[in-house]
């Protein structure tokens, strides 16, 4: 293992960012930490870093200079062009020459950054922008690799890109740990943990997420319990903890498990 974090808590002043959590990255694996605003996502990537002390547990990670991060901001410098900001990280990382020159010019291939390569930062599109910033932060080949949110203002086909730089990241043997709010994108990682709150609700391969739901979900126009009920395209899907009493089974998401299980943790602190 690369990198954990063990029974970690971190509050900031009264509230609880994250409350006991335990995640392992192992080398060659890309983990998504999901979950929405407020979830404890960034925090929890913070601690990896060092930007953030936890007030409990325990985190892992290899020494600074083998670590790659992209924060939650803009990840690169705006008056520099996409060329100038590699080749000024590749220099704190100690790259120079052809190594650099070599690596640099692959991960703008890589990034579909070639038409943009002497384009000041600032010029960029916003997902162009993010997969700069991710091509920053893998360019020294780090052990440890963290994202945050690297695909958030990103088309659909620019997140080709980044996930097959990050995917050729995890198989050059990295450790990535990234977050994500989409669900569908969170689905292809390796392992998911998914936070809500600051607690983990369900973490494991998208396998293992889906055999350990229990309960059952329908399709319906109208819910018969419309707060167990949320919307899907047209229809709304609803959670039933044992046999459903009315609407056409599915098969659930992760989207759908993940909102069930937040509907559960909800109900579980309201009635405490
Ligand atoms: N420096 C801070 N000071 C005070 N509260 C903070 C600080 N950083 C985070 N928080 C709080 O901790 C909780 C978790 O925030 P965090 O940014 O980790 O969530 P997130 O899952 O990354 O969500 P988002 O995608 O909205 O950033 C939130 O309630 C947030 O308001």
């Amino acid at each position: 293992m690369i990198a954990g974090a063990d029974g970690v808590s971190v509050r900031f002043g009264n509230r609880t960012a994250l409350d006991d959590v335990s995640v392992h990255v192992p080398a060659g694996r890309v983990v998504a930490l999901v979950g929405g605003d407020g979830a404890g996502k960034s925090t929890l990537l913070r601690t990896f870093v060092g930007a953030v002390t936890p007030d409990s547990g325990v985190v892992h990670a290899p020494v600074k200079d083998e670590v790659g991060f992209l924060s939650a901001g803009p990840g690169s410098w705006a008056a520099l062009t996409v060329r100038q900001n590699l080749d000024f990280v590749g220099g704190i990382y100690g790259l120079g020459g052809g190594e650099l020159t070599r690596r640099r010019e692959e991960l703008i291939d890589r990034a579909g950054l070639r038409i943009a390569a002497d384009r000041v930062a600032s010029a960029l599109s916003g997902g162009m922008r993010r997969k700069l910033g991710a091509a920053m932060a893998m360019l020294h080949h780090p052990q440890l690799l963290i994202l945050d949110e690297p695909s958030t203002g990103v088309d659909p086909v620019s997140r080709i890109d980044l996930w097959r730089m990050i995917s050729e990241s995890a198989a050059e043997g990295a450790a990535v740990l990234m977050s994500t709010t989409y669900l569908d994108e969170a689905e292809r990682a390796g392992e998911l943990v998914v936070l809500d709150a600051g607690r983990i609700l369900t973490q494991g391969s998208y396998d293992d997420v889906r055999a350990e739901f229990t309960g059952a979900i329908t399709r319906s126009e109208v819910p018969v319990r419309p707060d167990w009920s949320w919307r899907r395209g047209r229809e709304r899907h609803e959670y039933w903890p044992g046999l459903p009493e009315g609407g056409t089974p599915v098969e659930p998401d992760l989207e759908d498990i993940v909102i069930s299980l937040s509907l559960i943790r909800r109900n579980e602190v309201r009635a405490s």
